[in-house]
């Protein structure tokens, strides 16, 4: 039965938590949020996985939506058994001025009965550090990072006291930072950090961390929590309830196949390095809106006579190519179009990049859970997804996530 639950806001968010909690111990399986995922858990995943993590796409819905579908993930991951929860969001805390990352964190709460819980975006393998309540990306604070100009979710801010303040009941007075000097001192100092905020009103703990050890000390000073909220890293700090591996699989021959939505400085430049020995094909949101199945079809075609290098269909590999974030839908339309088509015509593997695109891609290919392979790179795996007509193997890479040469080598990565 599954101890643990979480609710990611997006699917690469999801496998990248679930990478980390294969780490951790628990035999981890990824469920996609739909309505039909009562049936997807009821059965054989209730006997297979000591964590579920369920993968939404809320992080760009309107607030009512995020924390209702949130809600009912919850519900259903306590029918699981779940006694415990994760509210994953992304390591640069990816959210507008009115949430989703407050409203549902709260939500979950108060669902829970839960007068206090922690906020840790930082993922400090991927750059990603909070200190003195800002986060980092890189040598960054987040609103001098590219997320400034994240299509979606543009973050003009870098505090996540400030950042979260509009998103939650009470303000900033409920919102408490325990500073890296105290992390430092160990769990019992955080403890203790903890107990006074909570005496003195505040719900939401935001904790500095700079190192994989401080999400280690916090977890563990934040062991009676029922629900913890954060980026990925903070899970290492977690015991599982066995030792676990992470499964193996050959991949299946075909065209590799790379469909990228994400506007991402780190995709922009894999994509640009695949280009360079691969194919590809640049998707445009006036080609689509000209001839969207003619577009399609021409991308299938050229997709599936590739060869052994990567074909990537991409819609942004320079920064100028984002013209107008109206287009989103039409190019997460056409990926996921494009996905289905290629699935139907026997393609056994795709790597997506993009969160959001990932979700729109993995709800068209009619997935309904993923088991988790090895780590590619921090916080990037190959999955397997079940699809009625056969598995399909998938790496769903978070934008900012993976070396410049992960579209290429993710090919050749031993399973
Ligand atoms: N050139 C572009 N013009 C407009 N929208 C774009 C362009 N390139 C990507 N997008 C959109 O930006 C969004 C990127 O989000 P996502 O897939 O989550 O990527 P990331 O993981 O990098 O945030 C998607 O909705 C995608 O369709
Ligand atoms: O925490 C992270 O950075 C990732 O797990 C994640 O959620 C990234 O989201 P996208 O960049 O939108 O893929």
């Amino acid at each position: 039965m599954a101890v643990l639950g979480a609710i990611a806001d997006d699917l690469t968010g999801a496998t990248d938590l679930a990478i980390t909690l294969t780490s951790a111990g628990y035999r981890t399986t990824v469920v996609l949020g739909t309505d039909d995922m009562e049936e997807v858990t009821s059965g054989e995943l209730r006997e297979e996985a000591d964590a579920v993590v369920v993968a939404l796409k809320s992080r760009t819905m309107p607030v009512d939506r995020a924390v209702d579908a949130s809600l009912r993930a919850l519900e259903r991951l306590r029918r699981e058994g779940c006694e415990r929860f994760y509210v994953k969001y992304c390591s640069t805390f990816d959210s507008t001025p009115s949430g989703n990352i407050g409203p549902v964190t709260e939500a979950v709460m108060d669902a829970l009965g839960e007068d206090i819980t922690v906020i840790a975006p930082a993922f400090p393998t991927n750059g990603r550090t909070v200190y003195r309540g800002h986060l980092f990306v890189g040598d960054d604070p987040l609103d001098e990072s590219p997320m400034r100009h994240h299509p979606l979710t543009p973050m003009a801010d870098s505090s996540l006291p400030r950042l979260l303040a509009p998103q939650v009941s009470g303000g900033e007075d409920a919102i408490a930072l325990v500073p890296w000097p105290v992390v430092d001192r160990g769990a019992e100092a955080v403890r203790e950090a903890v107990g006074r905020a909570r005496a003195g009103g505040a719900r939401f703990v935001v904790a500095d961390a700079l190192t994989d050890q401080d999400l280690r000390t916090l977890a563990s000073a934040v062991e009676p929590f029922r629900l913890l909220t954060g980026g990925s890293a903070l899970a290492q700090g977690l015991v599982g309830p066995r030792e676990t591996d992470h499964a193996s699989w050959e991949l299946p021959e075909g065209p590799r196949v790379v469909l990228s939505g994400s506007a991402s400085r780190a995709t922009q430049g894999q994509v640009r390095h695949a280009l360079e020995t691969g194919d590809g094909h640049h998707l445009r949101a006036a080609d689509l809106r000209g001839d969207f199945d003619g577009t399609v079809a021409a991308v299938i075609s050229a997709a599936l006579s590739s060869g052994a290098t990567p074909f990537v269909v991409y819609a942004t590999a320079s920064p100028g190519d984002v013209a107008d974030t109206a287009d989103a839908s039409v190019i997460e339309e056409a990926l996921a179009a494009i996905a289905e088509r290629l699935a139907d015509s026997g393609v056994r593997s795709l790597l997506v990049a993009g969160g959001e695109t990932s979700g729109a891609v993995v709800h068209r290919l009619g997935v309904g859970a993923l088991t988790l392979g090895r780590e590619v790179d921090p916080g990037v795996a190959w999955t397997r997804g079940r699809r009625a007509g056969g598995d399909i193997h998938l790496m769903l890479k978070s934008g900012n996530f993976g070396g410049e040469d992960l579209f290429v080598r993710a090919w050749e990565a031993a399973l």
